[in-house]
């Protein structure tokens, strides 16, 4: 990761709030993105994560709170701060007739140094799109033009709201080695998406939103550890006695036997927490055979925190 943690970040969030009516869109949201950072922005349905986005690309304004991109107000200074972001835009601004490749050369023609608009078609699949009227582009290839748009300025931030919703698996792949890349020359991204998968291969860091709060974040890693959903299973001789196995494991793990001769440790398990079993096992003279440690996945996380799961 080539993110400098020593610089000013790319994106700051202070207390961002905003409210639609009656629905609290973003309800207070902290969140600091350095350079060359992925960060991807998960949460259910509704969770407020378009909003925050929109807010960070100056089209929305919060009612408080402050968004900060290169240290710049992104609504006061907008259009400063476009002219060194990518954004995604679904179809926006399109005009039906026009052709893909024309479309992409136009938006090159904006920016002071912009990548090869071939070279981006070729990487993202549409090299044989090139001349197609935009109205007769596929979904999943009006969505990738959305990308290449967003890409070919070389933004030093980019913003991607689902940049993979209806791509078939092979342009998905396609769309991960891009932003891989981007990853890699140190650009900054911050993505939203419903896909684990997507976040876990792509992202550095996760924000799990819901409510317009973040309910948890962390490197993938960091958030399957997590909480006391780890577990750990073992086949031994039946009815062991567990009073001296409870007693050596940390505080807030359970030892249990929930059928004949099956073990479960549940809790945070660790390196520490295997010993303890294995060394409860040695002083006892039984050989724990079929011995498993089971990693929360995304999934579950997700689901434990804000009690739905996510969608596609
Ligand atoms: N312009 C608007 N007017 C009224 N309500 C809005 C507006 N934009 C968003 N909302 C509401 O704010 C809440 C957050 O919406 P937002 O689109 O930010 O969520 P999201 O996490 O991006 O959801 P999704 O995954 O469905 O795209 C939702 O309840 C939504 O209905």
């Amino acid at each position: 990761m080539s993110s400098s943690l020593s610089e000013p970040p790319v994106l700051r969030l202070d207390g961002v709030v905003k409210a639609f009516g009656d629905t609290t869109a973003v309800a207070g949201l902290d969140l600091t993105l350095h350079r060359g950072q992925v960060l991807a922005l998960l949460g259910p349905n509704g969770a407020g994560k378009t909003t925050t986005v929109e807010m960070c690309e100056g089209f929305q304004r919060p009612d408080s709170g402050t968004v900060r991109v290169f240290g710049l107000d992104p609504v006061a200074a907008s259009g400063e701060v476009r002219a060194r972001i990518g954004v995604m835009l679904q179809g926006g601004g399109a005009y039906p007739g026009s052709k893909a490749g024309e479309m992409l050369d136009l938006v090159a023609a904006y920016s002071a140094n912009p990548l090869d608009p071939q070279w981006l078609l070729r990487e993202l699949g549409l090299a044989d799109a090139v001349r197609t009227p935009y109205r007769r582009l596929s979904g999943g290839q009006q969505q990738r033009l959305a990308l290449a748009c967003a890409l070919v300025g070389r933004p030093e931030l980019v913003f991607l709201d689902e940049p993979t919703a209806g791509l078939d698996a092979q342009a998905r792949l396609m769309v991960w080695e891009l932003i891989d890349a981007l990853r890699r020359d140190g650009v900054t991204v911050l993505l939203t998406t419903h896909l684990m998968d997507e976040a876990e291969a792509l992202a550095d860091r996760l924000v799990i939103i819901d409510h317009g709060r973040i309910v948890a974040e962390g490197t993938p890693s960091e958030l399957t550890r997590h909480g006391a959903a780890g577990r750990l299973q073992f086949t031994a001789p039946e009815r062991l006695d567990l009073t001296g196995l409870t007693a050596a494991l940390p505080d807030g793990f359970t030892a249990t036997e929930p059928s004949p001769g099956t073990y479960e440790v549940a809790g945070d398990i660790d390196p520490a927490v295997l010993v303890a079993v294995t060394t409860w096992c040695a002083d006892l003279d039984v050989l724990a055979t079929e011995l498993r440690v089971d990693q929360r996945r995304l999934e579950d996380v997700f689901l434990e925190l804000t009690g739905r799961e996510l969608r596609g």
